[in-house]
């Protein structure tokens, strides 16, 4: 993993033809790309692997939680695409978590498996009605915990909970951040939100931005503004 933040966009599109007039125009030396729920229902893995041939590191963002087994199965379904990162819910437990790291444990080139632990959209509130009465950030940390001993490479936490999983998971384990939102730009239905340039200044691993990007009037001047900004 680079010492610089590295950028994913999150490309939440409706489908392939939407996506792909910013894929164009875009490099993989300049970012990563993200692929969530929306675009690879859509789009499905014959998208994926376009992206991958292409040369982008990809992280297919599917969220998995279900049974250890299917969990299991299916991210070694999305390691096969070639994607670069994929990601399961730190809830589901253990053994879940277990059966995701065996998923790709045999794979000589095998993505990294990461573990969300509270969305970046959940407030304290939130948290509170699904019956979690922790602080968001004492709860990553006991997910992030969870995460790092059942073996996975990383967590999906906001950037307010970044320094904290540092210290405590040690600078291997990687921190990849929703929730990136510059100065001025919508706070949608995100919660727990930073800049881009205080994140970067975190040492945060990867920063994962969607909107601010794709929805800007011109996403590929957001995207290179962005950049600037985390070294300035
Ligand atoms: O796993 C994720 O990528 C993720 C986890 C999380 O806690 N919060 C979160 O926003 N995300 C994803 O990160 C992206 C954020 O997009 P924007 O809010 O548009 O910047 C979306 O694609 C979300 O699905």
């Amino acid at each position: 993993m680079s010492q610089q933040s590295l950028i994913f966009v999150a490309l939440d599109y409706a489908n392939a033809e939407a996506a792909r007039p910013l894929i164009d125009k875009l490099s993989p030396q300049q970012c990563g790309l993200k692929v969530g729920k929306e675009l690879f229902t859509s789009a499905g893995p014959e998208f994926v692997r376009e992206l991958v041939q292409r040369g982008f590191k990809v992280f297919l963002d599917l969220k998995f939680h279900d049974i250890p087994n299917t969990v299991n199965k299916a991210v070694r379904a999305a390691a096969e695409l070639g994607v670069w990162m994929v990601n399961v819910h730190a809830s589901g437990g253990r053994r879940m978590l277990e059966a995701a790291r065996d998923a790709v444990a045999d794979m000589p080139n095998r993505p990294y498996v990461i573990a969300v632990t509270v969305l970046t959209s959940m407030s304290a509130e939130d948290l509170q009605e699904v019956g979690i009465n922790v602080p968001p950030a004492e709860h990553v940390l006991k997910l992030a915990k969870l995460t790092k001993a059942a073996g996975l490479d990383g967590v999906v936490c906001s950037a307010w909970e970044a320094e904290a999983i540092a210290s405590i998971c040690g600078a291997g384990f990687i921190r990849v951040t929703p929730g990136i939102r510059p100065v001025g730009s919508e706070q949608g239905d995100q919660r727990r939100v930073m800049t881009p340039p205080e994140a970067a200044a975190l040492g945060i691993e990867v920063l994962v931005i969607g909107r601010p990007i794709t929805q800007a009037p011109d996403p590929v001047a957001a995207l290179t503004e962005i950049q600037a900004s985390l070294t300035a």
